[in-house]
């Protein structure tokens, strides 16, 4: 059944069918879903992260058929997703992080600052097809995607900026002890999927797993444990945080298609939004973002693009080393 659903989401030949599509902006038209409680007592922790709206206001679903998935319909102020959006474009794809772009296709110069070496691109077909080119980057635990294991030599710094966004929202969830130790960056160009795969290559299969979209919308598919069940789609918009716990952490996902619906803002800042000082995010970028100019290249990227950061903890409780 998950093949199926996925196929017809895929097809480029047809405009999906969005009725059967959990849309997380009509909650009461939709028995799959349930408003969900948080426990959002945190606020001097949120006060140290701008970028965030005052918790009081976020809107949290359950899903009744898929216990343990849990999404926040963004809860991120304007300039906090330029922020993250340009840490995934600018930043996170640079050593000693690892990314996808293949070295008998691009020079080093384009594989260790693509985003820099995007803007210099002299013809529209160079730019196109550096820009469509990027499809992850690793850091933390490097996800190793042929032996799907994680290995002690092969890790790079898990920045501090996402560790805390990730422990923020673990501990809302009743998740205190929870590490992020490695993240994938998935760049999805319009027109690109990911396949149904359950992410099985941690050693630590309890904790929870916390994903976050930005640009445009996804159709995202949670099935069950087996590919016989039949899955929910979602549709999962710039940024939503998806979190995988408990039952559902071990089932079979996947994003067949991306939606380009999303209007990117590229005006000024709503002046309301409280987004005032701290020392957990790079304070320079989080400025810049505000400036039309800067943020126009990454703008341009997320009209016909979609960014997933999926954090894992890797280790168990207790675990010092993999090997
Ligand atoms: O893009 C997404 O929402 C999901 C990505 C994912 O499942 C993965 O990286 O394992
Ligand atoms: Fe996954």
């Amino acid at each position: 059944m998950f093949k199926l659903i996925f196929k017809q989401f895929k097809a480029k030949s047809s405009t999906p069918d969005l009725n059967d599509v959990v849309n997380f902006d009509k909650p009461l038209k939709d028995d799959k879903i349930c408003e969900h409680r948080l426990n959002t007592c945190h606020k001097e922790d949120l006060q140290r992260i701008p970028g965030l709206k005052s918790p009081s206001t976020w809107r949290c679903y359950k899903l009744r058929n898929h216990p343990g998935i849990v999404v926040i319909r963004n809860p991120f102020t304007e300039r906090g997703l330029r922020y993250w959006i340009s840490r995934c474009l600018r930043d996170y794809p640079r050593p000693p992080n690892i990314v996808n772009l293949n070295e008998r296709l691009f020079d080093e110069t384009v594989r260790s600052d693509w985003w820099k070496e995007l803007q210099r691109c002299q013809s529209k077909e160079d730019f196109q097809r550096t820009k469509v080119a990027m499809r992850w980057t690793t850091f933390g635990y490097h996800h190793d995607w042929d032996t799907k294991h994680y290995d002690d030599r092969m890790q790079s710094p898990f920045p501090e900026d996402l560790s805390r966004l990730c422990r923020l929202f673990a501990s809302i969830l009743g998740y205190e002890e929870f590490k992020p130790e490695a993240a994938i960056v998935n760049y999805y160009p319009v027109g690109s999927s990911l396949s149904g795969h359950v992410d099985y290559s941690e050693p630590n299969q309890s904790a929870p797993l916390f994903s976050f979209s930005f640009g445009q919308t996804a159709i995202f598919l949670i099935g069950g444990k087996s590919l016989e069940e039949t899955p929910t789609a979602l549709l999962l918009q710039s940024g939503d945080v998806l979190i995988m716990s408990g039952e559902s952490r071990l089932c079979y996902h996947a994003v067949p298609r991306i939606l380009k619906d999303h209007k990117t803002l590229n005006s000024a800042l709503p002046k309301d939004e409280d987004d005032s000082g701290g020392d957990s995010l790079d304070m320079d970028l989080f400025e810049q973002v505000g400036n039309l100019h800067f943020w126009q290249p990454f703008s341009d990227y997320i009209a016909d693009s979609r960014i997933n950061i999926n954090v894992r903890q890797v280790l168990k409780p207790g675990q010092l080393l993999l090997n």
